[in-house]
């Protein structure tokens, strides 16, 4: 009965406030092999935080109670999960690699999965290649992906995270609509080198149609009619990608059962292959593969994902912490947290249950992060000894990929344990005095300490560890989705700021009718109407 768990769950919360991490250290010399969990070179510690054994046992028997494995497998094999919208979900369908069949009402997906891998393939190929050429029979030499959210974060945080694979022709992501951000990216481009990429799996959002008609003005320009031949769209939106101009032999589909943040292994990925080749794409897709496989499989006492989950849940609902820190100690991730603050906060950012009734308990955290070491000249001192507790996520690779800088890399590693070991350790009033002359300055240089942390730890950052990591993530927002009884695939949410804009651009345009809107509404308007003169 889970209310009898959570209860349990409080009281175990209560008492593990008793114990400092750092003792239970001294307590079980096994604590770190006990609390944490492998997946080939990959181990996810979380061995520094409160959990002990009886809490995690209460935490495995809420997500048994909840419905966890069950839910998992109806995920996996084509069922409707996201009920507000009557869709399956089914992003593990673009990473099977297995050769089994998955039915979405009674149909395989998987010979339409592997034709838009395939598809994907000849074209990167060519691209990279330069058989695909530009209409002066020369090689593309940049790439422009226009989309947003889920058709940006994913392939602009691949493609940063896989600079080492990048052998294609320079990437460039545009998505704010901020005429910035399409103006600099274009600055310097040459539109008879530049191919256009229109991510968007409906075809519909403004952001994105504004800057793709921008694009197209812009190399319309430079190469008049034939200016279509430098674009290619991707999109679950076939009749609007040919109403855009877009040839259809260059456009690559993707299903209703993708959610955009969970788009990355299919055709939202094409930037991504284009950049590292159809390979290592490959090897993206089965590092993936290998997460799902574990997830399926694995006991839920030793499922990374569901522990990852588990620990999560353990943060959020039982400490009440209300934000989880992700801190990549990797230059190439640092685009890591934003990618999963969409993955996590769009997914599980709810009120109601499935059902629509309220939820009973706290959902989704607010994600946020940066990349070690840069965060710790910024905000580490707000974890260290500011009043709220952050639980954090390091992740960190055992190798760089430049060995002719080790020391680098050796001085990360040390920074990412450091900060964990400091969150844990604290430093006493007693410690703090024997540093300062002026015992005055000692309550200042006291770190609280007992502050929870996990690390994720692998060999290396490769395709294949990328798609680990990010399933691994997406699996995690799963378990937690399940445990609160939410959808983690809709996205009501951001829908009223879209309807709202879409009401307040022809004022905006005009520069009058403000006076339906609220007081505040209606004088920013009137300022900015005023400062545009
Ligand atoms: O790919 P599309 O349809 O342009 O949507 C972009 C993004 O907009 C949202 O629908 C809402 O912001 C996201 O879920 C999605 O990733």
């Amino acid at each position: 009965m889970t209310v009898w768990t959570w209860t349990k769950l409080a009281e175990a919360g209560k008492a593990a406030e008793a114990t400092p991490i750092l003792d239970r250290f001294a307590e079980n010399p096994d604590r770190f092999a006990e609390f944490s969990v492998t997946l080939d070179d990959m181990t996810l510690d979380f061995s520094k935080t409160t959990l002990d054994a009886g809490a995690v046992a209460l935490l495995v028997e809420l997500a048994e109670e909840q419905g966890v494995p069950e839910r998992r497998d109806v995920m996996f094999t084509g069922g409707k999960i996201n009920i507000t919208e009557g869709r399956a979900v089914l992003h593990t369908a673009l990473r099977n690699r297995s050769g089994k069949a998955i039915l979405v009402d009674g149909t395989d997906v998987m010979p339409e999965v592997r034709e838009v891998l395939d598809r994907m393939a000849v074209f990167a190929t060519g691209i990279r290649s330069g058989k695909i050429a530009a209409i002066d029979g020369k090689p593309f030499t940049d790439v422009v992906n226009i989309g947003i959210g889920g058709s940006d974060l994913g392939p602009a945080m691949a493609t940063l995270a896989l600079a080492p694979y990048h052998d294609g022709p320079r990437l460039h992501y545009v998505s704010n609509v901020d005429g910035a951000d399409i103006h600099d990216k274009l600055l310097g481009l040459d539109p008879a080198r530049t191919l256009v990429i229109v991510a968007s799996k409906t075809f519909t959002t403004i952001e994105t149609m504004t800057n793709a008609r921008t694009a197209k003005a812009w190399m319309e320009a430079a190469l008049g009619p034939d200016a279509g031949k430098h674009f290619a769209a991707v999109s679950t939106a076939l009749d609007k990608t040919a109403a855009f101009g877009i040839d259809p032999s260059r456009v690559f589909g993707f299903w209703d059962w993708v959610g955009g943040r969970y788009s990355v292994w299919g055709a939202i990925g094409l930037p991504v292959m284009i950049a590292i080749g159809p390979d290592d794409f490959g090897e993206f897709l089965d590092g993936a593969q290998d997460m799902d496989q574990h997830f399926q499989s694995a006991p839920l006492a030793r499922n990374m994902p569901v522990l990852l989950g588990l620990v999560g849940i353990w943060h959020r609902n039982v400490m009440g912490y209300q934000t989880r820190a992700i801190l990549p100690y990797d230059q190439r991730l640092s685009r890591l947290p934003a990618y999963l603050q969409q993955l996590d906060m769009e997914s599980n950012g709810k009120s109601v249950t499935l059902d629509g009734s309220p939820v009973t308990t706290a959902t989704g955290p607010v994600v946020w992060g940066e990349a070690g070491t840069n965060g710790q000249h910024a905000f580490y001192q707000l974890l260290h000894q500011g009043t709220n507790i952050v639980p954090c996520e390091f992740l960190i690779a055992a190798v760089g990929h430049e060995p002719a800088l080790e020391h680098h890399h050796q001085l990360l590693i040390a920074n990412c344990l450091a900060q964990s070991e400091a969150l844990m350790r604290g430093r006493t009033l007693a410690e703090a005095g024997k540093t300062v002359k002026d015992p005055a300055l000692a309550p200042h240089k006291v770190f609280p300490g007992n502050r929870p942390s996990t690390t994720l730890v692998y060999t290396e950052l490769t395709p294949r560890t990328l798609g680990r990591i990010i399933a691994l993530y997406e699996h995690r927002v799963f378990v937690e989705g399940v445990i609160w009884g939410i959808n983690s695939y809709d996205q009501w949410g951001v829908e009223l700021g879209k309807e709202l804009a879409t009401a307040l651009l022809p004022l905006v345009e005009s520069g009058r009718g403000f006076g339906g809107k609220d007081g505040s509404t209606a004088g920013l308007l009137q300022t900015i109407t005023d400062l545009r003169g």
